[in-house]
């Protein structure tokens, strides 16, 4: 691998996958060729990025930017697993941007079931649509971000297996969203979530991203729930929703501004509004 740099030829060396971030389709063509000419067991080459637009096969499409580095590689890996790309004990080497406008690093790691977070699967394995996760993450981090009236708040959404979610919830006020046909994604409806996450409770969000319901007080079994230690009933309650139904919950926190995906019971992401 002659004209790959030194560096990059010797972490590829014996590697069973690269995942390639951010390719140019020129360095992605130049890198295909030159492990396919190497001769050896040559390592997948898979393509993570929002788009394909280097017509890579094997591709996983992010749903999301991911800032932190860390989440991105998981998702990659984790993406990669799913399509039988990647396995238990395989070194893959990723080629990503960690600080924007400096060329990429490169970062080797083995792949241990063990830390699967579950963040491939909180976008794609979910019953939601993929795009009305992220839309509602997107809420969520924008709402952390600048707060009420410049005041921190807290908001919890629930999205997808919306009738069982309904059952396993109690109303705290009246619906706003009743006989209303609005979808999250919607900017205007993006303003509407923000202006009622100050009251209380929960939004219920269909899996098409349909807003069902605002004030939901939800009720679900908690026992076994696996939460983080000194997150509060918000998080514990968005939490075992998760475990109870086939839903997905978004938390964001007023006390600590972070926000959190929950899914099967578990917390899959955390992120920090002001990072993005
Ligand atoms: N079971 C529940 N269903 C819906 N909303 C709830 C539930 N429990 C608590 N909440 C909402 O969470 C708010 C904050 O509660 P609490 O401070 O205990 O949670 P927390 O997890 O520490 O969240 P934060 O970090 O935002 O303070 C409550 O005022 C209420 O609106």
């Amino acid at each position: 691998m002659a004209s790959l740099t030194d560096h990059l030829a010797e972490l590829v060396e014996d590697a069973d996958a690269v995942l390639l971030f951010s390719p140019t389709a020129s360095f992605h063509d130049r890198f295909v060729a030159e492990e396919a000419g190497d001769g050896r067991d040559a390592p997948e080459i898979v393509v993570v990025a929002p788009d394909n637009d280097v017509d890579a096969d094997p591709f996983v499409e992010l749903p999301i930017p991911f800032r932190d580095v860390r989440d991105r590689i998981r998702f990659g890996i984790e993406g990669a697993m799913e399509s039988d790309l990647v396995t238990e004990g395989d070194e893959v080497v990723c080629v990503v941007s960690v600080f924007e406008g400096e060329s990429d690093a490169v970062i080797r790691v083995t792949v241990d079931e063990t830390v699967h977070t579950g963040i491939y699967d909180l976008f794609v394995e979910s019953r939601a649509d993929p795009g009305v996760i992220r839309d509602v993450l997107e809420v969520a981090i924008e709402l952390g971000k600048k707060g009420q009236k410049g005041k921190p708040v807290g908001a919890l959404f629930v999205v997808g297996d919306a009738g069982k979610v309904m059952n396993k919830s109690r109303s705290l006020s009246y619906n706003p969203f009743e006989k209303s046909h609005v979808h999250v994604g919607d900017p205007i409806v993006n303003v509407m979530l923000k202006e009622f996450s100050r009251l209380d409770g929960a939004f219920v969000i269909s899996d098409s991203g349909k807003i069902v319901s605002a004030y939901r007080y939800l009720e679900p079994a908690a026992e076994g729930v696996d939460i983080p230690k000194g997150l509060g009933a918000r998080h514990m309650a968005g939490g075992a929703i998760t475990q109870d139904t086939n839903a997905t919950a978004i938390v964001l926190s007023e006390s600590d501004g972070l926000v959190r995906a929950f899914k099967g019971g578990r917390l899959v992401l955390e992120v920090d509004p002001e990072e993005y």
